[in-house]
């Protein structure tokens, strides 16, 4: 339901943030523009600031009545595309259906943590249900999607169990419930209120890309999605697909949110699939980030507004900035070559220019024996 009460500006002249997380009433900018703009400028608008995919708007995919269904009837977001590719004359086209789920929490972040837990898998079956109705290939949910992301507070309460070294893990499920592989976390934040290091360590598993049935795919997890070097290592290892399950909040990212994946995807000739949390977390006790802000109780508002990045600088809208939602999309995995054959990006880096830069850079430097 969209709705435009809000007001936009107040009578100081400032902007005012609707508390609900919504844009102004809005699910998204896109919904906003769209129920803002005659047809024509939107669909001109839509060009602009989402690319074109094959020289055409991306198509919508009819969703199934079954996923329509428990979309309303659960009311989460649900989107669905389609990103094609050149017909070749010696491959069959490769076509994938990825799903990205995003939601809030279930319970307030004081609930016992198995109530929490098993409040999120209720909410995500039916979700998890549409997609698999919808015939998704590939299902990806965000980053510690079955727990408030507390890693802000510095407590640790849990049991001799996790007493060793902890990483963020993102583990890869088959088709047969078997497990494909996982990667840990490379670049753990020390920004705002993610206090993440006082956690966990820094992973220790590389770039690795996983050879599924239905293409190489690789996760690079939240804050990984700021390291540009981190997306190439990816791409070099050849993915095709790469999943970026995130917490972040509105105050701190949002305004890099839509580039830095679609930058990613386009140096590297991969699609990305974005994943943000939904919701404000707030915790019992307040806490203190040494970035000179007041001692506070809650996170910020985590935004939502998952997305998908084509390797052709095309991309879908995002989904809303404060529901739960399911992101469905075929994509093409064709395009990964057609574009590199296109631009040849792989072709013209001058890889041995940077790795002796960064071999000069990595050298110590000697230091006066006095320190
Ligand atoms: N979870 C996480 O790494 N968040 C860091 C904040 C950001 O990268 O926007």
């Amino acid at each position: 339901m969209e709705s435009k009460d809000d007001e936009i500006v107040a009578e100081n002249g400032k902007t005012e943030i609707p508390k609900d997380g919504s844009v102004c009433g809005f699910d998204s900018l896109h919904r906003l523009l769209q129920s803002s703009l005659s047809p024509q400028l939107f669909q001109e608008v839509s060009r602009l600031l989402l690319g074109l995919n094959c020289g055409r708007a991306l198509d919508t995919i009819a969703i199934p009545e079954p996923a329509k269904s428990l979309s309303s009837k659960h009311d989460f977001d649900l989107q669905a595309f389609s990103f094609r590719a050149e017909k070749e004359s010696l491959r069959e086209p490769r076509i994938v259906r990825v799903g990205l789920i995003q939601n809030s929490i279930a319970l307030p972040t004081t609930a016992p943590l198995l109530d929490q837990k098993r409040g999120i898998f209720q909410k995500l079956t039916p979700i998890i249900e549409a997609a698999g109705s919808s015939g998704v290939n590939i299902l990806c949910l965000q980053e510690a999607w079955m727990m408030p992301f507390a890693f802000c507070t510095r407590e640790k309460k849990w049991d001799e169990k996790h007493g060793e070294v902890i990483w963020n893990t993102a583990v890869i499920i088959g088709n047969h419930g078997n497990i494909i592989g996982k990667h840990r976390k490379n670049h753990i934040p020390r920004v705002g209120d993610f206090n993440e290091s006082t956690y966990y360590m820094e992973g220790n598993t590389g770039h690795p890309v996983f050879e599924t049935a239905f293409g190489k795919i690789a996760v690079n997890i939240c804050y990984g999605r700021h390291h540009p070097l981190n997306w190439l290592a990816f791409g070099l290892n050849g993915a095709e697909i790469v999943f970026n399950p995130s917490a972040t909040v509105g105050e701190l990212s949002e305004p890099m949110w839509p580039i830095e994946a679609r930058n990613a995807a386009i140096a590297n000739s991969y699609f990305v699939c974005s994943i943000n949390r939904v919701g404000t977390e707030i915790f019992p006790n307040p806490f203190t980030s040494g970035d000179g802000k007041p001692q506070h109780a809650d996170f910020g508002h985590f935004y939502g507004s998952s997305y998908i990045s084509s390797p052709d600088s095309s991309c879908t809208p995002s989904l809303s900035r404060h529901k739960d939602g399911l992101l469905i999309s075929d994509m093409d995995l064709n395009l990964c070559r057609q574009l590199k054959d296109k631009w040849g990006f792989r072709m013209t880096a001058r890889y041995e220019i940077y790795a002796d830069l960064l071999a000069r850079y990595l050298k110590p430097v000697s230091t006066p024996s006095h320190f």
